[in-house]
């Protein structure tokens, strides 16, 4: 039986309403897509309590964590994940790629034109039908 793992996406929005998206670098699991920034939640943690971790320990900055996005379970190949999205804001230092290849900030209408990992596609739609 596949595993599923619970994740965490956070959709950090700036002041320009602009979207964080993050390249996940060759060397990550579905390699060479874009992502919401995030990962596993662990033991113990509550999905806000992992996403501000992940987000410290991935772009080394702070974020304030608000309302979900979306609630999606995808199956890939070897592993079913359970992505959970949250709207977001930096509140302290600026998003650096300490782990992805690349950080953009784009605007809402520019976010279909990444190429997203599959589990994230019905919170895009969702950011961009709002
Ligand atoms: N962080 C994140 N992971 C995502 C997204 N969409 C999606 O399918 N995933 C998948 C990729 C991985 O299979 C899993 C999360 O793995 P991860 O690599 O980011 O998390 P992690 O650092 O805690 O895990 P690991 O490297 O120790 O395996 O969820 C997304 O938007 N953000």
């Amino acid at each position: 039986m596949k595993k599923t793992v619970q994740v965490v996406g956070a959709v950090i929005r700036n002041e320009k309403g602009e979207i964080l998206c993050a390249l996940r670098s060759p060397k990550m699991s579905l390699p060479n897509l874009w992502e919401f920034p995030g990962g596993k939640i662990e033991k113990g943690e509550s999905p806000e309590q992992s996403l501000i971790r992940e987000i410290r320990e991935e772009l080394g900055c702070s974020i304030e964590v608000f309302d979900q996005v979306e609630d999606t379970i995808y199956e890939y190949e070897k592993v079913i994940v359970n992505l959970k999205t949250y709207w977001a804001k930096v509140t302290e230092g600026v998003p650096k790629p300490l782990e992805h290849q690349v950080l953009i900030w784009l605007p809402v209408t520019s976010l279909k034109s990444l190429v997203w990992a599959p589990a994230d596609i019905p919170a895009v739609q969702k950011i961009i039908s709002i």
